[in-house]
């Protein structure tokens, strides 16, 4: 059962001078029992897409294509439908910044308290949630200014998961984390899954989206270019991008990527990724289209 669909989502902000293309004919679908990890560098639209999807967006943003979670329309529902059906009950969201996400005037024990009347559940499970969440049920009476980063990180994990939503998106939610509790966050995020949920995460962590992840989408520059069954994107990866990736990780060749991903607002009509591209010619001036998309993959024969 396909949970999120969407179609030709693509997001851009309009500034006074510029317009920044941040999502661009993004085509996903995630399935129930899946989790989809979205990779990608700092800035290539990942935290934009989840907001997106959430209708979470500022008011300078403007947002076509089609998107649907659980055969409800997300793009086109008014803002209180968003709020009440949405947002807590369909896609619970675990966000990048827990800091300015939490409350300061109140608790965590309250925070969670209120989720969970919200929603109709007993606020007494708070404890239960928490400790799930990795949060010491103890500390649940400190002020979101009393947490280690990493502790706010695991309170709004529990505020996400307090109303078991079917799809979970967790936009980076191992920041700060030791590995252990890294381990902790994936293996419950995993855990959502195989009991017939979905998840979404966005990581910059690929290790962790290797341990993890059923399918990857590996992001660039505003646009999906790669995706596919997670294990062979970290085995065979067929963009030139995602191999630059990999090979940049510490345990694998340690090789940055050479070059800069473009601005956002002024992206090539061709493919985004050419001019840091050792596969790239005159071709790559046409925009590539397709899972892998490439005018010179490194393999063709990909299983999508
Ligand atoms: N309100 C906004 N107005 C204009 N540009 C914006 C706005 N919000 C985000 N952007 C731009 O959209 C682009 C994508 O941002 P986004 O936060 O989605 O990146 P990201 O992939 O999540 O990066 P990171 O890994 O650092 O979190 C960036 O260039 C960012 O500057
Ligand atoms: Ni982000």
């Amino acid at each position: 059962m396909t949970l999120l669909h969407t179609e030709g989502l693509s997001v851009r902000f309009r500034l006074r001078d510029a317009v920044v293309q941040a999502v661009t004919d993004l085509h996903l679908r995630v399935r129930a029992g899946e989790l989809l990890a979205v990779v990608g560098e700092s800035g290539c639209g990942k935290s934009v897409l989840a907001h997106a999807l959430l209708g979470l967006l500022p008011a300078n943003a403007e947002v076509s294509g089609h998107a649907t979670v659980d055969g409800t329309d997300l793009l086109h529902s008014g803002e209180k439908v968003l709020a009440r059906q949405i947002r807590g009950r369909k896609i619970g969201l675990i966000p990048q910044s827990p800091a300015t996400a939490l409350t300061a005037v109140r608790t965590g024990r309250t925070l969670l308290a209120e989720t969970l009347r919200a929603h109709d559940r007993d606020p007494k499970t708070a404890d239960r949630v928490a400790a799930d969440a990795g949060f010491d049920p103890a500390d649940l009476d400190r002020y979101p200014f009393q947490l280690s980063g990493g502790m706010a990180q695991r309170l709004v994990t529990a505020l996400a998961l307090a109303t078991d939503p079917p799809l979970l998106i967790a936009d980076e939610p191992t920041t700060g984390l030791d590995r252990p509790l890294v381990d902790h966050t994936l293996d419950l995020l995993r855990r959502r899954c195989d009991n017939g949920g979905a998840v979404l995460l966005i990581t910059h962590d690929l290790a962790a989206a290797e341990r993890v992840a059923d399918t990857v989408a590996v992001m660039y520059a505003s646009r999906i270019v790669e995706h596919r069954p997670a294990t062979g994107v970290f085995t065979e990866p067929a963009h030139p991008y995602t191999a630059a990736l990999l090979k940049a990780l510490p345990d694998r060749e340690f090789r940055p990527i050479p070059g800069h991903p473009p601005m956002l607002t002024a992206l090539p009509p061709g493919c985004a990724f050419a001019p840091r591209c050792p596969r790239a010619d005159t071709t790559c001036a046409t925009p590539p289209t397709g899972p892998v998309a490439c005018h010179h993959p490194l393999h063709t024969e990909v299983a999508v």
